[in-house]
């Protein structure tokens, strides 16, 4: 075992410089001419590069490479122009003298910078052209390919020409081949994996290949849920969590409709207001996110409310209950995707849920909830963000088993409209008291009008009754922090 800190000597240009890694960062020096490089064009750098010395945590560094020309290469994914702004890559090439030490530097550093993860990951990449403002190519392009490419990864790429082409791609995909199926677009192209690998035969090995989400979309839930408020937009943060992330279990939950069709979500599952925002903006898809935020405005000045009959099995209705459990989840060790799980049918091929389908009487015995009324909205999701700036269901978790369930009662009111609308940027509107904030095990929910949105991850679904059921654990998505970005106030993490 090697022994900290590992030291090399190395040249950047003329100047000598001292390459120190202790286990927690790797730290150079910096030439003179390298820290004003740095320095120019960019806003104050922190003490890295201002102070002469060059660190970067072992999370960001993603890969040390000896070129042909027998230089060290060092590529690292790390903030260069604030800690809120979006991590850039940066590589740096030194001369070396002694390649034989230089090359045990090498790998026992990286044996550290890998531990548990493996290097250089092989990925099924696909790329929805016409993703939100249809920037997901050049996002791949520019940023996201240059720094797969940087930390040694490979990969087989797809653009996605039609609609439920990356179902199809995921459903006959040779997932042995592929260590993680990776998404530059928005949530909609996830959807469609998901489903698709939920389709094959082979469904219990399929939903063992991880999934990574690089923002191209309008909405990109699952990427600001995963890195956060200031995050969830920057490529180059998801890319890093792709790279040097581990396989995160995440819950699905399984949607039945009518007496046959039968399909998974992963993020939201919304009825009323928050669905007409949702698939009633598509008009408004050039105004980028902003056309959440906008629509909403609309809705809720306009007070329209919607009937429906909804039945949940509640496994907590207290809010302040809900929020003592977030706050203990977020001081328990991580969970990394088990190998094995028990809801499966004894061919290992099905999924069952447990309550039934929607076509079903409800069971007495499950402890169904029933009520009968007209509300603004009622949305089940598994995700805590929607988008930019909508933390619509803060306590939501990856995997604990349940549903949160938000609801919007009729009596809203234009002034608790925009109180509440306030508080969603920060998901404080769970406290709102005119606002149902539920963890459940299901619901259904079953429109008592003739027509109106239903909206299952951004994808327009039939207007007709629906039962929503969660399952633990069924996918895992690639994360540094094994958990979601922090969604709800109070705490310590
Ligand atoms: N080449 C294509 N032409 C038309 N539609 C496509 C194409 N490729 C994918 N799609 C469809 O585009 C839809 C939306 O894609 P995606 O989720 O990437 O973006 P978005 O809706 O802008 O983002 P978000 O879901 O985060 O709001 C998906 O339902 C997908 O089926």
């Amino acid at each position: 075992m090697a022994s900290f800190p590992l030291l090399l000597s190395a040249h950047l240009g003329d100047f000598q410089v001292q390459l120190a890694y202790n286990g927690q960062v790797l730290q150079f020096d910096l030439p003179e001419v390298e820290v004003s490089k740095q320095q120019a064009g960019c806003l104050p750098c922190g003490p890295t590069a201002s102070s002469g010395f060059r660190v970067f945590k072992t999370v960001e560094i993603l890969n040390i490479s000896i070129s042909q020309e027998h230089s060290l290469v060092i590529a690292a994914c790390a903030p260069k122009h604030g800690v809120d702004k979006e991590s850039v890559l940066e590589i740096f090439t030194f001369n070396v003298k002694d390649l034989a030490l230089t090359s045990q530097w090498r790998t026992d550093v990286l044996n550290h910078v890998y531990k548990g993860i493996k290097k250089g990951r092989h990925f099924k990449i696909l790329v929805n052209p016409f993703g939100g403002q249809g920037h997901a190519k050049r996002i791949w392009e520019h940023t996201a390919e240059p720094l797969f490419k940087a930390a040694g990864c490979t990969y087989d790429l797809t653009y996605t020409t039609h609609r439920y082409h990356a179902k199809e791609i995921a459903r006959d995909l040779d997932i042995r081949a592929y260590d993680a199926i990776v998404s530059v677009s928005g949530d909609g192209v996830i959807h469609e994996v998901i489903n698709g690998l939920m389709e094959r035969p082979d469904a219990i090995i399929a939903h063992k290949l991880p999934l990574g989400a690089v923002p191209g979309g309008s909405g990109n839930a699952l990427s600001f849920s995963l890195l956060g408020e200031k995050h969830g937009a920057h490529v180059a943060n998801a890319v890093l969590n792709i790279v040097k992330g581990k396989a995160m279990p995440v819950d699905l939950c399984s949607v039945t409709q009518g007496d046959s069709s039968r399909f998974f979500s992963f993020e939201l599952q919304s009825f009323g207001l928050i669905a007409d925002v949702d698939l009633g903006s598509e008009h408004l898809r050039w105004m980028g996110e902003a056309r959440f935020t906008f629509s909403a405005v609309g809705k809720l000045l306009s007070q329209a409310t919607y009937p429906c009959e909804l039945a949940y099995i509640p496994a907590e209705n207290n809010i302040k209950k809900i929020q003592e459990q977030y706050n203990e989840y977020r001081n328990q060790p991580v969970i990394w995707a088990d190998q094995t799980h028990d809801e499966l049918d004894q061919d290992h091929r099905t999924i069952i849920d447990r309550y039934g389908r929607v076509s079903d009487p409800l069971k007495e015995n499950d402890g169904w909830v029933v009520e009968k009324d007209h509300y603004a909205t009622v949305v089940g999701a598994k995700l805590p963000w929607i988008s930019k700036g909508s933390v619509s269901h803060p306590a939501a978790q990856p995997n604990d088993g349940l549903i949160d369930l938000l609801i919007f009662p009729k009596d809203l009111g234009r002034m608790a409209g925009v109180q509440i609308m306030i508080g969603v940027e920060t998901g404080v509107h769970v406290f709102h008291e005119k606002v149902r904030y539920l963890k459940v095990k299901a619901f259904r929910l079953s429109p008592q009008n003739q027509s109106g949105y239903i909206s299952m991850d951004g994808e327009h679904t039939p207007y007709a009754p629906y039962q929503v059921e969660a399952h633990r654990g069924l996918v895992s998505v690639l994360s540094i922090e094994g958990r979601y970005a922090r969604s709800m106030s109070g705490g310590s993490k």
